[in-house]
């Protein structure tokens, strides 16, 4: 178990760009994230986070600059390659499949990421997944009828089917209530704490001061600041990026 980040980066991005015609949506970005360390990326709506995302995880290709995970060159990789090699992610709109059961939606992540596994070491995985995101009991229960945090927990529960050693959150707890956020921080708060390192795309402030080491923020494609949490949010440059307004005066 792991409590405390150590030096060695699990991911390390440098001068990462992607533009969409004239709009460069990540321009020669920055960004490391060491192994057992919470990373915040902020930025205001549009500032490019989940294009960042999409680039890390091979949903796109950059058009410029490296992505190291595990000390590997993975940048233009397709997708399924690099959720194989231990980076999984969830998505700003949740992704499960509907039509299938908890326990079917994680053995679908387990059969196709983790082939090698047989049928019994599938059934008791999923089994123990679902009990890891707080969803006990709920095996055979259709996708469908879960509350929006029970969905969020079934993605999550299928992004570790993947067995990963870095895990990508687009806004995971967006949309939750108040009590829901508790146990949502809670539970990302105990995966650091069994040595997964995170990359968080977040707009909750009280989810960022509490989870992350560090925080990245971008503003139209760049990265204008890094620090702990307290400090960036301070940040009058930040300030501006969120507010749109200049804060010298
Ligand atoms: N596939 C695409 N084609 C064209 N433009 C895109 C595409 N994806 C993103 N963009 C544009 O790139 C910019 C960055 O978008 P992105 O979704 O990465 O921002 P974000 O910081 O994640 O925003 P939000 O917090 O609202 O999710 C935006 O101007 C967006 O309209």
């Amino acid at each position: 178990m792991t409590t405390a980040a150590s030096s060695a980066p699990v991911l390390e991005i440098a001068g990462l760009t992607r533009a969409f015609g004239g709009l460069v949506a990540v321009n020669a970005v920055d960004l490391v994230v060491h192994s057992g360390e919470i990373v915040g990326l902020l930025g205001p709506n549009g500032s490019g986070k989940t294009t960042a995302l999409n680039l890390v995880s091979g949903v796109l290709r950059p058009d410029s600059g490296s992505i190291r995970f595990a000390g590997q060159a993975i940048q233009g990789m397709p997708a399924y390659r690099i959720a194989r090699l231990g980076l999984a992610r969830t998505f700003q709109l949740v992704r499960v499949l509907n039509g299938m059961s908890c326990a079917e939606n994680v053995k679908a992540g387990l059969a196709f990421h983790r082939p090698h596994l047989a049928r019994g070491e599938i059934d008791d995985t999923a089994h123990r997944l679902l009990q890891r995101v707080g969803l006990s009991g709920r095996d055979g229960f259709s996708a469908s009828e879960l509350t929006y945090i029970d969905c969020k927990r079934l993605e999550l529960a299928r992004a570790l089917a993947l067995k990963p050693r870095l895990l990508l959150l687009d806004e995971w707890l967006a949309g939750l209530n108040p009590s829901e956020l508790l146990i949502g921080i809670e539970l990302i708060r105990s995966l650091k704490d069994e040595g997964l390192s995170i990359l968080l795309v977040e707009h909750v402030m009280d989810a960022i001061r509490s989870l992350c080491d560090r925080c990245v923020v971008m503003n139209s494609g760049r990265r204008i600041a890094e620090g702990r949490p307290d400090e960036v949010l301070a940040d009058p440059a930040v300030v501006e990026a969120y507010l749109g307004v200049s804060t010298d005066a």
